[in-house]
């Protein structure tokens, strides 16, 4: 495979790994120890926050109260379509039984979590989007008990269009709470004296690694990072769009990838050439935000063949993927890898991100390549079930024994014998060789 890179990048998504893990291992030792003392500490230090951790309903109102009709719609807008297209993923999980050879019926039941916990981060932005992703999923996937939690913004309380998305997408407890200290409450129990089955939501690297680190004690949906996007693009891609799609996620931060695959050398020209003058047209924080992604994530590969860009996508396993190139349905067909695809020039990121309705809680750092993002197969359980007759224990028993005695599992086989001799009194069975003491 020839790829030739027209930039390369001297930092990849993992780079950051080991800096945030130390920190965040110390955290969580130090929450496990004090709990919300310890948690209020880290509140008051990292983001200046000593006020309330769980919002009164009063206090919502209040600060809500004053949010423009406009603005509300157009949440409420957004809200729906996430939730209408999260019920649909509901409504594709079956419950099913079946009758099995040998006289066994199984089924499958799909049941919700409890309870669950949704962070929306809001270090550098309000992430009013984030808000509904992650609550409204959880509604459609009929969860009872939603707690949702959100950073105070740039020293302040809750950005009150990040309140309004929680509570507009069905948020039973808000907490004004950030980072890691945020995900242990939920994780814990912190505050609300109920322990979230699973928490979810993305967020920056302490934010990330914080949930990869509780994994276990909760479920988590996916490792959603830094965002990261990647275009495919071929000579018939618009260079202008592609820049701008590719400048349009480096905002996110220092550690947001963006990637160009092409195999055009004229375009891949022309978009390294724009960028730049893009982000120089950028107000403050995101112009220092994208300069950074882009100079040290920043990528531009250049292959032969549209099977070679393929596979570097692949291997990439970028968290956004748009393809800008023609014959979508052999790019859909062949792409395996991917947080979200956007097929065609009129697919934005950016419509993903905010409104158009499939999720944007996306796995980053390679983790498309066994997951895909938030849905509400994240907050379902597939749980199975099985009942038996008499009759299917004849069979069923048998085999059951000689099984477990091949594998040296002797309690387990004189289970199967127990019912052997109960339900067929004085018939003989080939149950396997019995061990005795
Ligand atoms: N993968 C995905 O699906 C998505 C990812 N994102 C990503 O979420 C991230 C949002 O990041 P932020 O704006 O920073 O908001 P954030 O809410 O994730 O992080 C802010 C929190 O980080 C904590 N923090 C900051 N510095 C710290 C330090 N040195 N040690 C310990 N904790 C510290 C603070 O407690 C603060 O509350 C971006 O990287 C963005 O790309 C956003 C949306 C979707
Ligand atoms: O990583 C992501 O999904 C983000 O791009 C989502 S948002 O732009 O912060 O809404
Ligand atoms: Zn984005």
């Amino acid at each position: 495979m020839t790829i030739e890179y027209l930039k390369k990048a001297d930092k990849t998504p993992e780079t950051e790994t080991g800096t945030a893990r130390a920190v965040v291992d110390e955290m969580l030792t130090d929450i496990r120890a004090r709990g919300e003392a310890a948690v209020r500490e880290y509140a008051s230090k990292l983001d200046k926050w000593t006020g309330e951790i769980v919002m009164s309903d009063a206090q919502i109102n209040q600060a809500t109260r004053d949010i423009p009709v406009s603005i509300k719609k157009d949440i409420e807008f957004a809200v729906r379509q996430v939730y209408d297209f999260a019920v649909r993923q509901r409504e594709s999980i079956e419950e099913f039984s079946v009758a099995l050879p040998g006289g066994v019926t199984a089924g499958q039941r799909v049941l919700p979590v409890n309870v669950v916990g949704c962070y929306a981060p809001a270090g550098r932005y309000a992430h009013i989007a984030s808000a509904y992703m992650g609550v409204a999923t959880a509604k459609a996937a009929g969860v009872k008990n939603i707690i949702a939690c959100s950073s105070p913004f740039r020293g302040g309380a809750m950005h009150p269009y990040v309140l309004y998305a929680f509570r507009t997408a069905g948020a039973d407890t808000i907490m004004t709470l950030g980072g890691v200290q945020a995900i242990a409450s939920m994780a814990f129990g912190l505050f609300t004296g109920t322990a979230a089955d699973v928490v979810v939501g993305p967020g920056n690297k302490f934010v990330a690694e914080a949930k990869r680190s509780l994994f276990g004690q909760v479920g988590i949906d996916v490792f959603a990072g830094p965002s990261e996007v990647a275009v495919i693009a071929d000579e018939t891609a618009d260079p202008e769009i592609v820049a701008s799609d590719l400048v349009g996620q480096a905002e996110h931060g220092h550690e947001s990838p963006a990637w160009l695959f092409t195999t055009s050398r004229v375009l891949a020209q022309k978009v390294a050439e724009r960028i730049p003058q893009l982000i120089e047209q950028l107000p403050g924080i995101a112009r220092e935000a994208a300069t950074a992604a882009w100079r040290d994530y920043g990528e531009i590969i250049i292959c032969d063949t549209r099977e070679e860009v393929v596979e570097v996508s692949d291997r990439y396993a970028s968290e956004h993927l748009e393809v800008q190139a023609r014959d979508l349905d052999w790019w859909l067909e062949r792409l395996t890898c991917y947080g979200s695809l956007f097929l065609g020039e009129e697919s934005t990121v950016a419509f993903g991100d905010k409104c158009s309705g499939p999720n944007h809680v996306l796995p980053t750092k390679g983790a498309a390549r066994y997951s895909g993002g938030l849905s509400v197969h994240k907050f379902m359980k597939t749980l199975t079930w099985q009942r038996m007759s008499k009759d299917a224990v004849r069979q069923i028993g048998q085999v059951t024994a000689r099984i477990s005695r091949l594998e040296g599992m002797e309690a387990h086989a004189r289970t199967a014998d127990d019912r052997l001799a109960k339900y067929f009194p004085g018939e003989t069975f080939d149950a396997g060789e019995a061990v005795t003491v």
